[in-house]
This record gives structure tokens, sequence and C-alpha cells, in this order.
């Protein structure tokens, strides 16, 4: 499947982007070895998270009304948001994928969601943190975090997420705040937690 997958990419994504794509699926193989999280899942999700990055808005559209997904209004006038669920698509139509815990991390990558596994935790941060996105102080501080606490990692996504959505004046989806309070609320008790036994 990784051959034909990454074939598949080469016709349908920009070098630089395969190039994105195979650090996430590497940072995505240590991240689940250091958190205890099955590997093979999770090289298949990074490798497999952005198949439908390239495709044109309407695309996306006629993707998600084809599979019955909700599209709201932010995702409407921002079909790009949809390359998420798309990638999900083509990765079970394409790829014959149909591990529900592999095709959500794959939804999830761009915006995360309260609640989610591991795994979509591993590859939200990965999409972020892999090598190629540079190599800032900021981002190596978060690259350090991400093998120490996956919880925090993702809170510390959101953030850095929605400061350069303000900082580029895009509209925002909430799911990004869904998903960083619901990370910082997990932190907040893990201290509490570390604080009762000290
Ligand atoms: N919470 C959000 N609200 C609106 N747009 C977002 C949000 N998060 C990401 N985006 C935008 O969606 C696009 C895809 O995000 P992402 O999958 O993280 O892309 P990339 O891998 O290119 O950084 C980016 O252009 C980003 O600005």
């Amino acid at each position: 499947m990784r051959d034909r997958a990454i074939a598949w990419l080469a016709e349908n994504v920009s070098a630089h982007r395969l190039q994105h794509i195979l650090g996430v699926e590497q940072m995505c193989i240590e991240l689940a070895r250091c958190h205890r999280v099955d590997p093979l899942k999770a090289a298949q999700a990074g490798l497999l998270h952005d198949l439908a990055k390239f495709f044109k808005p309407t695309r996306l559209l006629e993707i998600a009304k084809r599979n019955g997904l909700e599209i709201d209004p932010i995702c409407q006038a921002n079909p790009h948001l949809l390359h998420a669920d798309a990638s999900a698509i083509v990765a079970r139509d394409e790829f014959g994928i149909n591990d529900r815990e592999i095709l959500d991390a794959i939804c999830n990558h761009t915006l995360g969601r309260p609640q989610m596994s591991p795994l979509s935790c591993i590859v939200f941060v990965a999409d972020a943190l892999e090598p190629n996105r540079g190599k800032t102080p900021e981002l190596e501080a978060m690259r350090q975090v991400s093998w120490q606490n996956l919880y925090k990692s993702v809170q510390q996504t959101c953030d850095y997420s929605l400061k350069c959505l303000v900082d580029s004046n895009k509209t925002i989806h909430p799911r990004v705040i869904l998903t960083r309070n619901w990370a910082l609320q997990i932190v907040k008790k893990q201290m509490e937690k570390a604080t009762c036994n000290s």
C-alpha cells in the first residue's frame, strides 16, 4: 500500500507537499512509539492525511455532498477545510482503509476534535511539527513538548494555529477552539493530580 500511495501522491500533490507528508508519516511513527500507540496505524494515517490537499474547491464540495458530510458555513466559504474529510474518503475508496480510527485521524488533522483518540492527537501535532515545518525556537520548543505530553502538545498546536490565523486575518473555524479547550482541560487535570500526589 505504501508504494502505491506514494506513487498516487506524486501524481496528485506537489513535491514540496510530498516531502511534508513523508515528514508527517515519520513523526507519526516516532510519536506513536513514544506514546504507546500502534505505529503502523500512525504511519498509515500520516501517509494518507493530505491525499486531497490539492483538490479544487468544487471537487471538495462535490465529494462532501456525495458522501453526506455536513458542510457548515465556514467550510462552505472555505472548502479547502474539507480536504481533511475528503482525504479520508480517498483513503477508504482508493486505498481500502476501513479502520475507523485511522480514517478519523485523517479527518481530524486540521481542526482536531474534542475527545479525539491518541492516534488523532498524534497526526494533528505531527502535521504542525514535522521537521519540514521549520526550525524556529517556537517550533523546536513545541516539538520537545510533543514527546513529553501529547495533550499539552495538542493545546499548543491549537494555540499556534490560532495565532497564525489571527495574524493572517483569516476566518477561524470554531472547532479548533473546542479542541484547544478540551486538551487544556486534560492538562489542567493532570497538573492538579500531580500537585495532589506531591
Ligand atoms: N481553525 C481554522 N479555521 C480556519 N482555517 C483554518 C483553521 N485551521 C487551519 N486552517 C486553514 O486551513 C488550511 C489547511 O490547514 P492545514 O491542514 O493545517 O494545512 P497545511 O498543512 O497546509 O498547514 C490552511 O490554509 C489553514 O490556514
